[in-house]
């Protein structure tokens, strides 16, 4: 099943406090957001990414373009205040029947689970990767605990999610339409009352989001160098 695919990457980096889009920290000497862009270019059944960007970075994206030779970007799409305008904004140029939409700052998605996403797409409508959570959950407020949350049912969520254009375009705009802001872009299929399935990730697909998230991001890189050279290697993230 081909699919294109929407990276998200006009956010702020913030909480990274990098000084810079984190985009375009770099690991092993390449920007994060290159990382991410080669896995889909290198799976056959991705024909397009659509990367949505600050436009008053076009020059730098452009550059790490040309720098890595990426030949499926098809479209730099402008992004938004919120991150879900930016993932809308870039749906707008997407054509394929099913579309991922994945986050920039999520580098190491390996393709193995692609095809599983884009399977499950294509019968169920939507799918999204997300792993079981780990540690205990608890609503809080004013720093004071609310309620622990049974965590048997708990997933945290990832990217890439994986959904029929024409759905997920018409959930972004009755979005818009009732002022609902979501953190991810299933929760707006859910609340069209629509199915999402879910596919298991790998608790390496982390999104790099604070400083601590790139000590992280060397070490996976570095066991995957690992694993590159010697096949034996048993343990991998
Ligand atoms: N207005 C926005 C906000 C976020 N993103 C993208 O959505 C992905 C996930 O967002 P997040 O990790 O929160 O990135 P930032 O918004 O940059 O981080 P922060 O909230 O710390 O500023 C990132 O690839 C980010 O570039 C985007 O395209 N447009
Ligand atoms: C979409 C997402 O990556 C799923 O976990 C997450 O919600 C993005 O959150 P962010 O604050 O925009 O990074």
């Amino acid at each position: 099943m081909n699919y294109e695919v929407v990276i998200p990457a006009a956010g702020q980096g913030k909480r990274m406090n990098a000084g810079k889009n984190k985009q375009f920290i770099e690991l092993e000497g390449k920007p994060v957001i290159a990382h991410t862009i080669e896995v889909f270019e290198a799976d056959p059944s991705c024909t397009g990414i659509i990367l949505v960007i600050n436009e008053a970075e076009h020059g730098e994206f452009m550059e790490m373009i040309q720098r890595f030779s990426f030949s499926k970007v098809k479209k730099l799409a402008g992004g938004g205040a919120e991150r879900q305008e930016s993932v809308y904004n870039g749906l707008k140029h997407a054509s394929t029947d099913i579309v991922f939409v994945h986050d920039g700052a999520r580098p190491f998605i390996e393709n193995p689970v692609l095809k599983e996403l884009a399977a499950a797409a294509e019968l169920d409508g939507a799918a999204t990767l997300a792993v079981p959570v780990k540690d205990t959950i608890k609503r809080v407020e004013n720093g004071e605990v609310l309620e622990t949350v049974e965590r048997s049912s708990l997933w945290a969520v990832q990217t890439p999610q994986a959904f029929r254009l024409s759905a997920i375009l018409k959930a972004h705009e009755d979005a818009v339409v009732h002022h609902y802001q979501g953190t991810d872009d299933a929760s707006l299929i859910e609340r069209m009352n629509q199915k999402v399935t879910v596919v298991t990730g790998s608790y390496a697909n982390l999104k790099l989001t604070t400083p601590e998230d790139l000590l992280i991001a060397e070490a996976i890189l570095k066991q995957r160098k690992g694993e590159a050279k010697d096949d034996t290697n048993r343990t991998g993230f």
